[in-house]
């Protein structure tokens, strides 16, 4: 498998360590594309891969896979071109999926050309349970809260926990762009943007990103917990997020599906 990664930061380097270095894929990342030239041709060196500024020239090489690594906007003007031009597409940054309209263009480029689009449990768990529980229309609410650092959300410091928002994930991920993908996810796999309830705490005390996922419904209850360790470089991010990608790539064709 020829792989291909959007963007150049903590998590597109991560998975160059992962892939080329350590081998813990069986695939190898050919070319990484991004806007910072500087970066890029670090990552080039250190890793083995042809970097590009040019998505044009990116996009045709051949690699059966992309990799988004960025941010919500690269996602939402990418992933249609990466299924038309015969690759499969990974996400990271699931706020692009808010646009019911965007989620049917990637269906439809994916259906036309057979490839797939997957999108990581990222920085959570719990997503198989909501498919589940929602199997005949049974789940009745979704709640996150997510508590991090006031850093992490851009904050300078505070004495006292804080809650900064209240309110439905498609809210959410319009106001913590970079923070709060997670809720996203939980909308697509359960009750949609309106009826996920997100709340986002600013913690001085918080040294993870925790995410509380509370649902109910016929099924009965959950409470999950995931207590993340954060990416060395980018405190925003926690490490599982990385680590949900590498996941799919190493269970990519796999005949046994679990979950
Ligand atoms: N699904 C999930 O659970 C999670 C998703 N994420 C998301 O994953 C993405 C990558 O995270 P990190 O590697 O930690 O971020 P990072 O900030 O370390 O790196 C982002 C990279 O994207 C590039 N970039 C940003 N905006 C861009 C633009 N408009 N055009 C072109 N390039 C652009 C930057 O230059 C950099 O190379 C982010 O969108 C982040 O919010 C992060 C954590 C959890
Ligand atoms: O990494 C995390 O804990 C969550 C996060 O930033 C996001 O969902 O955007």
């Amino acid at each position: 498998m020829k792989i291909g990664v959007l963007g150049t930061g903590n998590i597109a380097a991560y998975l160059l360590e992962c892939i080329n270095d350590k081998q813990l894929v069986d695939g190898e990342v050919t070319a990484v594309c991004g806007r910072n030239r500087e970066t890029g041709a670090g990552l080039a060196e250190r890793h083995g891969v042809r970097f590009y500024e040019n998505f044009e020239e990116f996009i045709r090489l051949d690699v059966d896979v992309v990799i988004e690594a960025a941010a919500i906007e690269v996602a939402a003007a990418r992933a249609v071109d990466v299924l038309m031009n015969g690759k499969d597409f990974i996400a990271s940054s699931i706020g692009a999926f808010k646009d019911a309209g965007f989620l049917e263009e990637v269906k439809t480029a994916a259906q036309k050309t057979g490839r797939s689009v997957h999108l990581p449990s990222g920085a959570i768990g719990g997503l198989d349970l909501l498919k589940s529980a929602n199997a005949i229309g049974g789940l009745e609410k979704v709640r996150i809260t997510t508590r991090k650092s006031p850093e992490s959300l851009g904050l300078g410091p505070m004495d006292e926990e804080r809650l900064l928002f209240e309110g439905s994930a498609g809210e959410a991920i319009g106001k913590f762009p970079k923070n709060i993908n997670v809720a996203l996810l939980l909308s697509l796999a359960g009750l949609g943007t309106e009826k996920t309830e997100v709340r986002i705490i600013a913690d001085p005390a918080a040294k993870r990103n925790t995410h509380l996922i509370e649902a109910g419904g016929s099924f009965g209850d959950m409470a999950l917990t995931v207590e993340n360790k954060p990416m060395p470089g980018n405190p925003k991010t926690s490490y599982l997020a990385a680590l949900s990608i590498l996941s799919v790539l190493q269970n990519k064709g796999n005949p046994v599906v679990i979950g």
